[in-house]
């Protein structure tokens, strides 16, 4: 507790705090001469501790990667660190996800009742649609031999599954061109920049082409909704009639938002956990028999630990950015108003003091009581607080069921795989990923599509 001094103004300005453990110039200067991913400046900025700072450009930034730290951020003060504008904002609008204070207080609040366990039910057959779509295209590719890109078919799978919540419909091969323009404008967008840089040529015709994409989708689901569809993008329309800020402007900006928040990112996870399946076959085969009489995991079980394992590993949000509103102390240390801050999951879930081997890929560390850190902010692939992710449920519940049709009846054989990682503004691995779709020979005739009753989950 401390007492006021007579005659000395009460300071707002915590006191005391020091600064936090400074990177040095030549550090930085000798990063960007190397010309390598931002994660490796961040990675020497973790060695100084949990809470680090560095000079970059004209900007002073905090990297945050202990779970206290994190936790004091993004769940116990989140007012004191807002977002500031956001990275997406030119593609996004002002969607869920870019905006800030009243306006996402009321954004969020009408989106949520969708997206909790029991909100998402009512997406349960879209979802099991799109597997179906995806299993039989692999029991077709397994038939021929063709080949076919994993990474493409996640990529289409969690697109399909978003614009049929969204929609109502199949995503159909127009529309699925056209949205490619999604992946320009992501691959475009700046990691650790408060702002966009102006658009250059092919942004601005990608940002053209999916405004004419989602118009026309707002417009088809208008029509469509006089004849009683269903979908996200009713629950927008019909809020547009009594409330006047749901404007088609913002109705486009909420269906982008929920449009690449909600497949680029499970789409990425999917693609490393099929990556990640290859590299350690021991655990494709144990996956693949989970469920099986004699199993000791349920098929449930063993593909929920293996999307968390996978997460850990590779965040596909592996960066979250956040900026000091007002002066603060954190873990002693001063974070003064204005600056940016830099939280890391990435750096976060390969912490060798929180977990145990943290760079071995080991899903059973999920199952097993007391193998993963207790700390809350230790793990946070879909962010905490307030702000946390909208689609978590959605996510999990899409790659779930995708999962449990694939993994007890195809291994991908891949051609090549990428080497590395693209740390952009997500986090994806940096090439195509060819595969001929092999039948496990355990499973022969026990693919599962989860169109039909089989959509239930598995034991
Ligand atoms: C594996 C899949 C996913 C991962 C790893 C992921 C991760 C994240 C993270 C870390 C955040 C918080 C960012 C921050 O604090 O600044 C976030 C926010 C968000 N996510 Fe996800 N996400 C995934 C899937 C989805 C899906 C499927 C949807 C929609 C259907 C979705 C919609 C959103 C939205 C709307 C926000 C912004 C929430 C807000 O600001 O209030 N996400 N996501």
């Amino acid at each position: 507790m401390t007492t006021a001094t007579p005659g000395v103004r009460p300071s707002p300005r915590p006191q005391g705090g020091a600064t936090p453990p400074e990177l040095g110039a030549d550090e930085v200067a000798a990063w960007g001469r190397s010309g390598t991913e931002l994660i490796d400046l961040l990675t020497r900025a973790r060695r100084l501790g949990p809470l680090s700072t560095f000079q970059l450009g004209q900007r002073r930034i905090v990297l945050v990667t202990g779970p206290e730290q994190v936790q004091h951020i993004l769940a116990q003060h989140p007012d004191r660190y807002p977002k500031r504008s956001h990275r997406a904002r030119v593609l996004l609008g002002e969607g869920v996800i870019s905006a800030t204070g009243e306006a996402w207080k009321s954004q969020r609040r009408l989106l949520q009742s969708q997206f909790t366990a029991t909100g998402i039910r009512r997406y349960e057959q879209r979802i099991a649609d799109a597997a179906g779509r995806v299993a039989d295209r692999w029991a077709e590719k397994a038939r021929s031999g063709e080949p076919t890109d994993v990474g493409q078919d996640m990529q289409f799978f969690a697109l399909d599954t978003i614009w049929r919540s969204l929609t109502d419909r199949p995503l159909d091969d127009d529309t699925h061109r056209e949205l490619t323009a999604v992946e320009t404008v992501v691959a475009s967008l700046p990691t650790a920049a408060a702002a966009p840089a102006t658009s250059p040529e092919t942004v601005t015709a990608a940002l053209e082409q999916i405004d004419a994409t989602a118009y026309r989708a707002i417009a088809a689901a208008r029509e469509q909704h006089a004849a009683g569809g269903d979908g996200l993008l009713r629950l927008l329309l019909d809020t547009a009639r009594t409330r006047p800020e749901y404007t088609d402007r913002l109705i486009r900006d909420e269906l982008v938002t929920l449009l690449v928040a909600g497949h680029e990112t499970t789409a990425k996870t999917l693609a490393w956990l099929f990556l990640l399946l290859d590299r350690h076959p021991g655990i494709a085969e144990w996956a693949a028999a989970a469920g099986a009489p004699g199993s000791p995991v349920s098929r449930k079980e063993a593909v929920q630990a293996l999307i968390s394992e996978t997460l850990r590993l590779y965040p596909a949000v592996w960066l979250i950015p956040r900026h000091a509103a007002e002066d603060d102390l954190v873990d002693g240390y001063r974070i003064e108003a204005g600056t940016d801050l830099l939280l890391c999951p990435y750096l976060t879930h390969r912490d060798p003091e929180l977990w145990p081997d943290p760079f071995e890929f080991d899903p059973t560390r999920f199952l097993t009581p007391g193998r993963r850190p207790g700390r809350p902010g230790a793990y946070l692939p879909f962010g905490i607080g307030p702000r946390a992710c909208l689609g978590q449920q959605f996510a999990l519940r899409e790659m779930a069921v995708l999962l449990e049709a694939l993994l007890p009846a195809y291994t991908p054989a891949f051609h090549r795989t990428p080497a590395g990682a693209v740390f952009g503004a997500n986090l994806r691995p940096d090439g195509p990923m060819p595969a001929r779709i092999l039948p496990r020979p355990s499973a022969a005739g026990q693919a599962q599509n989860p169109q039909g009753a089989s959509c239930r989950s598995t034991n």
